[in-house]
């Protein structure tokens, strides 16, 4: 039986069901990320998770006016409530040594350690969501960290998308609605980052 993958996802880069780690990686920097559970304390909630992810799907942006127009969006097929976990962000682990300065998909995983999640050629759903910025007054969503317990007495540090707190404002009380895009904020310094890379 072939294993499921998500509707729209793009030819050419992997779907993955669990990160995929960089051979040129040391054992120093992939200890603090596959911790023994027996031994951790700590406060990051643990999850239990794998996909694909029914509460999104990625979609063709059609509206002229959005800045992403003829790229992709993530967008929820269901009420998404407030401080819910929504799906983990998957991609190619790698630290500063094995490091593409090009992509538009590299998160911070460890920054004191330099290792982040690329997902530019292998990912999962999380890939396809686009900052806030042009879209929407502030993003509706935000990473975390989460441990993920993969078996064997191992719990597996990963960056996780939430829906924002509900917080006093009364939109993010909502949650996030069904259809509505999932929009994280990026930060300035991945605009920056763009801005210098094109002068
Ligand atoms: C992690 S990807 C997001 C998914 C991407 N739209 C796609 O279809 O693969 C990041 C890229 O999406 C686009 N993007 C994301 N948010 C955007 C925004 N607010 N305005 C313009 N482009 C955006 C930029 O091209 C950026 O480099």
């Amino acid at each position: 039986m072939q294993a499921q993958i998500p509707t729209d996802w793009p030819e050419g880069t992997k779907y993955l069901r669990a990160p995929s780690y960089s051979k040129k990686l040391p054992k120093d920097k992939l200890d603090t990320i596959l911790l023994s559970k027996a031994g951790s304390s700590s406060k990051e909630p643990v999850l239990t998770t794998r996909g694909p992810y029914a509460n999104v799907k990625i979609t063709q942006i059609k509206d002229a006016s959005h800045p992403a127009h003829g790229q992709y969006g993530l967008f929820s097929t269901q009420h998404l409530p407030p401080n819910s976990f929504i799906l983990p962000y998957l991609g190619y682990v790698h630290d500063q040594s094995d490091l593409d300065e090009t992509s538009d998909y590299d998160l911070s995983l460890d920054r004191e350690l330099g290792v982040g999640v690329d997902a530019s050629h292998m990912g999962n759903e999380a890939r396809f969501i686009n900052d806030y910025r042009g879209i929407s007054s502030g993003p509706n969503a935000e990473f975390r960290d989460i441990l993920v317990d993969v078996g064997f007495g191992i719990l597996e540090k990963r960056m996780g998308v939430y829906v924002l707190s509900a917080g006093k404002s009364g939109k993010k009380a909502k949650g996030i609605s069904r259809g509505e895009e999932i929009l994280l904020s990026y930060g300035k310094g991945f605009w920056a980052g763009r801005q210098s890379a094109a002068i």
